[in-house]
């Protein structure tokens, strides 16, 4: 796959009078198969903007503008055509390295091939990139260790490559790791570039025999480009600017010193540290002679010559005719080979599946709530001990009820840490299109539920057991479906949560919110009668889950029972009368409707929570290419957006105005 990009802007526009921020301004490259192009410069100098950009990856806030040509064509890179490993390792902590690859397979490889052939692949895999002594280890997660940071890595490169993608982008998959993990790592994408594919990384600062590795270099400082070409040209040009090398340093290091602001501090303190330590011994002057030529001048200066001489060089006018002669190619179909290739059902077979075994080794996600649960139906059970069928025990029945349903529903926020974890695995893989969104949404109910079976089972026998509630079998039945539907539904809800946003803190604050009202709304604390009119009652008593689980766990309850009356004239008193005069409830209206409504909300957060899935994925693409086109009319009018040129010259300046005039007018995205 041969991609190509020419004057790739990249901006967070301003829409009041301040600047407008620059991220990346007119980067010109290129990848071809075969070869590894490394995107090198300073942190915050645009490594992951870029590779975002030609992902088609780049987040809601930025506006950019330029061409990107996948063989010769402008059309985006979205699911499946091509594979990108980010920078943090998103995998499920619970799972060997072999179980991950292998769900990753089954995932993914195409539906006719056996278990044994799959097998292969597999184990193949692991034999490639390295994994074959921890491949029956845990990857780890907060409660166990698991391992290392190369072999993570490793594994993340290789749950993307088993499809065998012709485009592979990688952002720093260095990062963090020693000398000789990075280099394997690296040794690793030279193997799959050597296979004919075209792989395009970002890296932080490569050791010299990794940069060697490297068959390109795409050299970047405040956005713009300072060297693009051929990796082992690299030093010749910084040589032939006036910045060489020394032969005892890594060029990479000594390209990075020369676009490093950074270094002017660390410079600045070193040379002063020196001078004092030095003069103390009347040796200022000898060493101060040692110190790097680069450490007199300014880095912006130097920044500035590299790039104002780059433009006008040999290098530059060679790579842009690579660049032409790649944007001409014509009649090469882009492979769509990386998207998923198996039917739905084995999808969600394995998808259920793997979620199943995820939770049952996650602590965190049930198996500490259940204990939880336990505990408190214990501690519930004997509060309300044998609660007996006396007139002045309803209330007591009614609170043991509300109270059981309420802190049942609000610790579903406990999963919180575990949904999130999910969804950022969700995405990882609906980005590299392992899987559709349905199917997703539907597995993930289905591994979940056995779990709140068992939950719910346990704390109804234990609770109906120590308060005496109804003995019957039909009545725990009942009582049984209507807790597991109302904790169904607030799990999905948390889904729900956890997909809009992805952060730890403001999910559960969201989350507790929801929760907060529809319980104070439910008339646990409030009769359903006395609720206010407006709101409470109406709408929300109405959209509540836990209004209509909790009316339904009454009817259960008091239907068909008898109340020792408080009046002598009357002996006892019917359940029915009790829900109509005192809770409010009307009896004629048949449980099963209250649990069916109940179920009906779960469904309808399922399809919600599908639906935001969905939009996020088809509908926020439009919105921001709308975005873009607003944004840039808008930012192109302003003096100073136009101003801003990156081209020293007079000549360039004309050109490059007419030509960014039509990449602005073009957005891609
Ligand atoms: N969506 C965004 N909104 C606002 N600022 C952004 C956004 N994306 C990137 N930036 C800013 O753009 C600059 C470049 O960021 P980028 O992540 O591309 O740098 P980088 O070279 O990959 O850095 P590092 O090596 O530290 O990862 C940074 O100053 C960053 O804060």
């Amino acid at each position: 796959m041969f991609l190509a990009w020419e004057d790739l802007k990249v901006v967070i526009p301003n829409f009041g009078q301040g600047p407008t921020k620059r991220l990346l301004n007119g980067v010109n490259g290129c990848g071809e198969p075969n070869r590894i192009v490394a995107i090198m410069g300073p942190s915050g100098s645009g490594k992951s903007t870029l590779l975002d950009a030609l992902a088609g990856r780049l987040a809601g806030n930025v506006v950019m503008s330029g061409k990107v040509l996948v063989n010769g064509k402008k059309r985006r890179l979205d699911f499946g055509t091509s594979a990108y490993v980010t920078q943090e390792d998103v995998l499920l902590g619970t799972l060997t390295v072999r179980e991950s690859i292998a769900y990753s397979a089954h995932l993914r490889l195409p539906s006719k091939l056996s278990r044994k052939e799959i097998s292969d692949i597999v184990e193949a895999t692991i034999t490639d990139m390295g994994l074959q002594e921890c491949s029956d280890r845990s990857i780890g997660n907060w409660h166990m260790r698991g391992i290392s940071g190369g072999e993570k890595k490793r594994l993340s490169i290789a749950l993307e490559v088993l499809t065998k993608p012709s485009l592979l982008f990688l952002d720093e998959p260095t990062s963090g790791l020693d000398s000789a993990s990075a280099f394997y790592v690296v040794q690793i994408l030279r193997n799959i570039a050597s296979n004919g594919k075209t792989v395009i990384s970002s890296i932080h600062q490569p050791s010299g025999e990794v940069f060697a590795l490297f068959d390109d270099l795409l050299l970047l400082s405040g956005g713009e480009t300072v060297y693009f070409g051929e990796a082992k040209f690299a030093t010749k040009f910084f040589g032939e600017t006036g910045f060489p090398c020394p032969s005892r340093r890594n060029p990479s290091d000594h390209f990075l010193r020369c676009v490093n602001s950074d270094f002017d501090g660390i410079t600045a303190t070193v040379v002063e540290s020196r001078r004092i330590h030095d003069s103390s011994f009347s040796l200022y002057q000898e060493t101060s002679n040692t110190l790097d030529p680069l450490d007199n001048m300014p880095t912006a200066e130097i920044r500035t010559t590299l790039v104002r001489k780059f433009k006008c060089s040999e290098y530059a006018v060679a790579s842009r005719a690579r660049i032409q002669e790649i944007t001409s190619i014509k009649g090469l179909v882009t492979e769509r080979n990386n998207a998923s290739q198996t039917s739905w059902w084995k999808q969600l077979r394995v998808l259920t599946q793997r979620s199943f075994i995820n939770m049952s080794r996650d602590l965190g996600y049930y198996w500490i709530r259940i204990g939880v649960y336990i505990l408190l139906s214990i501690c519930v059970g004997s509060v309300f001990f044998n609660v007996g069928r006396n007139h002045t025990n309803v209330m007591n029945t009614a609170a043991c009820g509300g109270f059981m349903a309420g802190f049942m529903t609000i610790m579903s926020i406990g999963g919180f840490q575990s949904f999130i974890e999910e969804m950022k695995v969700f995405s990882r893989e609906r980005l590299n299109g392992h899987y559709g969104v349905a199917v997703y949404t539907v597995s993930n109910f289905l591994s979940s539920l056995p779990f709140i079976i068992l939950m719910c089972l346990g704390t109804t026998s234990i609770t109906n057991y120590m308060v005496k509630f109804q003995p019957s079998a039909s009545h725990f039945f009942y009582s049984c479906l209507d807790l597991i539907s109302a904790i169904a539904t607030v799990e999905s809800c948390m889904m729900m949560i956890a997909s809009i946003v992805p952060n730890f803190l403001m999910g559960v604050i969201i989350g507790a919110g929801y929760i907060g009202v529809m319980i104070l709304s439910a008339g646990f604390f409030r009769l359903f009668p006395d609720l206010p009119m407006v709101f409470w009652r109406y709408p929300v008593s109405y959209l509540n889950y836990g209004a209509w689980a909790l009316q339904g766990a009454f009817k259960n309850e008091m239907i068909g029972v008898e109340y020792d009356s408080p009046l002598p004239v009357v002996q006892k008193m019917k359940g029915e009368l009790i829900l109509q005069t005192v809770l409010g409830i009307n009896p004629a209206q048949s449980k099963w409707l209250d649990l069916g409504v109940v179920m009906m909300i779960l469904v309808a957060y399922r399809l919600l929570f599908f639906a935001i899935l969905k939009f996020r994925e088809k509908v926020f693409p439009l919105i921001h290419m709308l975005y873009t086109k607003r944004t840039l009319s808008h930012i192109q009018k302003r003096p100073s957006f136009r101003r801003m040129s990156p081209l020293p010259s007079k000549r360039h300046n004309v050109h490059h105005a007419l030509s960014s005039q039509e990449g602005l007018n073009s957005p891609l995205h």
